[in-house]
């Protein structure tokens, strides 16, 4: 069966990655507003209440006011920005984070995309929360890198335009970014997490890792123990994948241009130190690829339509 899909916002860094994901698909009608009227209140009315599903490519302001303007009980919403992650009503649009997860995201009227940085994390933590193995009362950390892409049009057109030349830069030093909230609440977590976000001279792509201590965890797991955890709870994904190998370097460019998520445990097994390593696309499962995926999921196509795998 056709469904309609409105892209709100789709003239926008991640719009755009979505509408190449879902052009051309036999089975979507792909909605967009013209230049000169896709920040018009009432166009933009007209095309939400139209559609069958709406992917909310917004600012966060703007992804609430697309919200209001729904005045009908059809149409069915995917949220790509920061503005639902830890609201009531809306279903974590992550569907590989629990056995449950992806029936609920079938179920629901109003989806939201996990953030780029909370996608890596939680994958890389939820299921050792959930085995025990990290107790929910430990304080985690978090070190990212992500491409520029990350800060949406404007920060491509800094680092493009010349304007920005870093080849690193630390940012959030004040440990209060915005996706802190979310990460600690959907890893089920007493704690916030210690994070620490930096953005790199290229276009696309992230590291997310999670340095963790396991000598003096109270189970005190060993590596195998860990990566048999995450292996088991992703095991038959097309998108999330667990490896064993043992490379010798870790790029920024490994998963990007793509909408896989890889998850890697490595450290050094006498010490007792890991090093949780997760790979991902900022605008491939850390947004795009992730509301693709979960628009499958909602209107029941293949799971992995559309995605780059
Ligand atoms: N970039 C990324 O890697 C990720 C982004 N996200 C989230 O996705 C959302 C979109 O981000 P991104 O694509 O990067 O941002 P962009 O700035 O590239 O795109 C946002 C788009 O929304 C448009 N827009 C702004 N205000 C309105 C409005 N009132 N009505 C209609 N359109 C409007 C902008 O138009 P104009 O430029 O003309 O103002 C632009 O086309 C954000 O909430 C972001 O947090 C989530 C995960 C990762
Ligand atoms: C590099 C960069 O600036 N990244 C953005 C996060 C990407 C994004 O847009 O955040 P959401 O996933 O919450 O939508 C930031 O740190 O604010």
């Amino acid at each position: 069966m056709r469904r309609s899909v409105f892209i709100d916002g789709g003239a926008g860094t991640t719009g755009l990655e979505i509408v190449e994901r879902l052009a051309g698909r036999a089975d979507i009608d792909l909605v967009t507003l013209a230049d000169d009227r896709r920040k018009d209140p009432a166009a933009r009315r007209a095309a939400l209440n139209d559609a069958d599903f709406v992917i909310l490519c917004l600012p966060d302001d703007a992804a609430r006011e697309s919200v209001a303007l729904i005045d009908n009980d059809r149409t069915r919403v995917i949220d790509a920005s920061t503005a639902h992650r830890t609201a009531d009503g809306w279903a974590y649009g992550f569907p590989e984070l629990e056995p449950s997860q992806a029936g609920i995201i079938a179920e629901a009227a109003r989806v939201t995309n996990p953030g780029c940085y909370p996608t890596g994390f939680l994958a890389l933590v939820r299921p050792l929360v959930r085995a025990g193995l990290i107790p929910v009362d430990w304080t985690l950390s978090v070190n990212a890198v992500s491409g520029y892409s990350g800060g949406g049009r404007q920060m491509i057109e800094a680092y493009e335009g010349g304007g920005e030349t870093s080849a690193w830069r630390g940012y959030a030093l004040g440990l209060d970014h915005k996706h802190v909230a979310e990460m600690q609440r959907h890893a089920r977590l007493e704690h916030p997490p210690i994070f620490t976000p930096a953005v790199v001279q290229t276009l696309r792509g992230m590291v997310v890792e999670v340095p963790l201590p396991l000598h003096a965890m109270p189970r005190r797991p060993g590596l195998d123990a860990v990566r048999e955890t995450l292996a088991a709870a992703y095991e038959g994904s097309r998108i999330v994948r667990v490896l064993d190998d043992e490379p010798a370097l870790i790029r920024i460019e490994d998963d990007a241009g793509t909408d896989r998520l890889t998850l890697r445990v490595l450290g050094n097994a006498d010490r007792g130190h890991a090093r949780l390593v997760a790979t991902l696309d900022n605008l491939g499962k850390g947004a795009a690829g992730a509301a693709v995926q979960n628009l499958n999921v909602m209107a029941g196509f293949d799971p992995a339509a559309g995605l780059v795998l």
